[in-house]
């Protein structure tokens, strides 16, 4: 589903991400674990378009898409989140949603006057959709409310389902856990299980590595920009030169 080849960025004179291959197979859940600095959320970046890589190569489903803008490889079905969520705080859950629907017609101005039908009808079927997902997610009851009433979690929980109403095929998924309490991170974990069983693939960052055991099959671990080990979470957790690089700069 995913491959990075080889991938390495530079921002002047540091190299954040050197050297890094990864595969991620169809309808897998694997990890991306690694300390604070160690080059995560840099290549979610350049996985997901935001920035390009300085070497390597990026292919989905086979397909090239080093190059490709952002907006291009959400077309082709990737999907992400972010550490921090940022919703629309004025704007109500279904609305977040809806405006996050990709190639709208209704959002042409000649669509609108030709075939007002046609707009009316995608309409209604977005909001339907939107308000399955936030059912789905647990949010119905707040669907009319403002998104600045959500709470750490539940923000987590609208940011999947703006990613859902992309018909994303892979989603890569910044910190899940971060800040969410207990029972909402069983409903976060519950719900990506859910979503993997319809056939979707899931990169995550955490570093909560009882949700990483409970989700993923399989772990990469960076560190310094490097691909220091991939493997099983009991074999990461087991692995000296793991546990080193945590210890090394203090992080749990
Ligand atoms: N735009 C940038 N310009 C310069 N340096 C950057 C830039 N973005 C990230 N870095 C540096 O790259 C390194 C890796 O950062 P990154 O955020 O990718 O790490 P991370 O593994 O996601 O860390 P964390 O777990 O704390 O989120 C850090 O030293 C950071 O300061």
């Amino acid at each position: 589903m995913l491959e990075v080849r080889s991938v390495s960025k530079h921002f002047g004179g540091a190299e954040v991400v050197s050297n890094v291959s990864l595969g991620v197979g169809q309808g897998a859940i694997a990890g991306l674990i690694g300390p604070n600095g160690a080059g995560k959320t840099t290549l979610f970046n350049l996985i997901a378009g935001s920035f390009a890589p300085s070497s390597g190569d990026i292919l989905l489903e086979g397909a090239a898409i080093t190059r490709e803008a952002a907006h291009r490889r959400l077309k082709r079905g990737l999907g992400r989140t972010f550490q921090i969520p940022k919703p629309f705080a004025e704007m109500t859950l279904i609305e977040n949603m809806l405006a996050a629907a990709q190639g709208q017609r209704g959002e042409s101005l000649f669509a609108n006057w030709l075939t007002p039908r046609r707009v009316a009808a995608e309409e209604r079927a977005n909001a339907e959709k939107a308000m399955a997902h936030l059912e789905f997610l647990g949010l119905a009851r707040l669907a009319r409310e403002p998104a600045r009433v959500l709470s750490g979690g539940q923000r987590k929980l609208l940011e999947l389902g703006r990613v859902l109403m992309a018909d994303p095929r892979i989603i890569l998924l910044d910190e899940p856990g971060a800040g969410v309490n207990p029972a909402l991170l069983d409903t976060i974990i519950d719900r990506v299980i859910e979503i993997n069983r319809r056939g979707i693939t899931f990169l995550i960052i955490e570093h909560n590595m009882d949700l990483v055991a409970r989700l993923c099959g399989h772990v990469f671990v960076l560190a310094a920009g490097c691909m220091l080990f991939e493997g099983t979470p009991s074999e990461v957790v087991r692995n000296p030169e793991v546990i080193d690089a945590y210890l090394g700069t203090g992080s749990t």
